[in-house]
C-alpha cells in the first residue's frame, strides 16, 4: 500500500518524465527544478514558529488548495490506520472552496471517504438550505461531490432555537465520544477530533468565538450559543476553545491581505494587549497546529520568529 504523498509523488514523476522527455526533443538545456518538482517543493514557504506551530505560506492558492488537500488526505489515512475512522470538524466561510481539491484526482478516489465522520466547528442558527447555513456550503461544495456516509454527516438542529441546538449537538457528540467514533482527551473528559479545521475573519475570531465575547472564557461546555453575533447572521452555534484546544491536530487556513493584520496579531509576538485574540486562543494543548496562509495573509508577519 502506498501513502497518498507516494500516490501523488508517482503521479507527478510520471508527468515530470513525460515533460522530460516532451522538452528534451525541443530543447537542449533543462532546467534542474523540473526534475526535482514534489508536493513539498511545490510548497512556497514552510517554517516552525517557536511557539505558535506550523507556517505554511503559499504562492498562490491553487498551491494552497493542493497542500491543504494532501494534509488532510495523509492525516484521514493515518487516522483511519489507527483508530478506523477519521473525525474531522470543518468551520464554513472560505476555507470550504480552499478544500475543492478533495474532491478531484487523486483524492476523490484515494480518500477513505466510507470512514469519515464529520462534524461543524460552528454553524449559524439558520435552515439547512439558506444561504448562511454551513451545512449547505460544505454540502454544496464538498460533500455532495464525494462518497461519504450520510448517517457520518454529523448536523446541526435547524429546527430548534440557538440554546437547544448547542445542547443538543453537545449530547449528540458526547455519544460519539462514549463509542469512540469522536477520540477522547488525554488530560480531560474533553473529545479528541482528529482534525479541527478553523478559517479566520479579519477581526480575529476563529469558529463562531468573536473577540472580546463571554464565550471565549466557557470553560466547561463543548459547545455554547450566541445570539448577538458583530458577524451576520447574529444566532450561532460554536465549539469552545477546550474542544477545539483538545484536537490530534488544528489547521488555521487564512487567505488575502484584509486579514494581514489579524494573522500578525494572532501569530507574531505583539504584547500583551493581542493576547485574548480568538485565533491566538487556538493553542491545542497537546495536538499540532498549522497555518496555512497565502502570501498576502502573510505579508505582516516578522519572518526573525521562525525557523526552516
Ligand atoms: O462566520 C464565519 O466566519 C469564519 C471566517 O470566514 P471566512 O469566509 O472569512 O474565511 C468561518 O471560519 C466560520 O466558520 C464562519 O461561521
Amino acid at each position: 500500500m502506498y501513502t497518498h504523498r507516494e500516490r501523488v509523488e508517482a503521479d507527478m514523476h510520471i508527468n515530470n518524465l513525460l515533460f522530460v522527455s516532451i522538452y528534451t526533443r525541443h530543447h537542449h538545456h533543462l532546467p534542474f527544478s523540473f526534475l526535482s518538482l514534489s508536493p513539498s517543493s511545490l510548497m512556497a514557504h514552510s517554517s516552525v514558529h517557536k511557539d505558535r506551530g506550523e507556517l505554511r505560506i503559499h504562492e498562490n492558492l491553487v498551491e494552497l488548495g493542493t497542500d491543504l488537500a494532501e494534509y488532510i488526505a495523509e492525516l484521514s489515512e493515518a487516522s483511519v490506520k489507527e483508530r478506523g475512522v477519521f473525525a474531522i470538524a470543518i468551520s464554513g466561510g472560505s476555507l470550504i472552496g480552499l478544500m475543492g481539491k478533495l474532491c478531484e484526482a487523486p483524492y476523490h478516489k484515494t480518500v477513505d471517504w466510507a470512514k469519515w465522520y464529520i462534524f461543524w466547528v460552528d454553524e449559524r442558527v439558520v435552515g439547512k438550505t439558506h444561504a448562511d447555513s454551513n451545512y449547505k456550503l460544505a454540502k454544496d461544495g464538498l460533500l455532495s461531490k464525494v462518497p461519504v456516509v450520510p448517517s457520518h454527516v454529523n448536523s446541526i438542529n435547524d429546527s430548534v432555537s440557538a440554546e437547544e441546538a448547542a445542547d443538543d449537538y453537545e449530547f449528540h457528540i458526547r455519544q460519539l465520544v462514549k463509542t469512540r467514533t469522536i477520540n477522547v482527551s488525554d488530560n480531560s473528559d474533553c473529545p479528541k477530533f482528529d482534525l479541527i479545521l478553523l478559517g479566520m475573519g479579519p477581526d480575529g475570531h476563529v469558529a463562531s468565538l468573536f473577540p472580546n465575547h463571554p464565550m471565549l472564557d466557557e470553560k466547561s461546555e463543548w459547545v455554547t450559543f450566541i445570539t448577538d453575533s458583530p458577524k451576520p447572521p447574529p444566532e450561532r452555534i460554536t465549539f469552545t476553545l477546550p474542544v477545539i484546544n483538545s484536537a490530534s491536530n488544528v489547521a488555521v487556513v487564512v487567505t488575502g491581505d484584509s486579514k494581514a493584520e489579524a494573522v500578525r496579531l494572532a501569530i507574531d509576538d505583539v504584547g500583551p494587549d493581542h493576547l485574548s485574540l480568538p485565533a491566538r486562543l487556538v493553542q491545542p494543548t497537546k495536538g499540532k497546529l498549522v497555518w496555512f496562509l497565502d502570501k498576502p495573509a502573510a505579508s505582516k508577519l516578522d519572518g526573525s520568529q521562525f525557523s526552516e
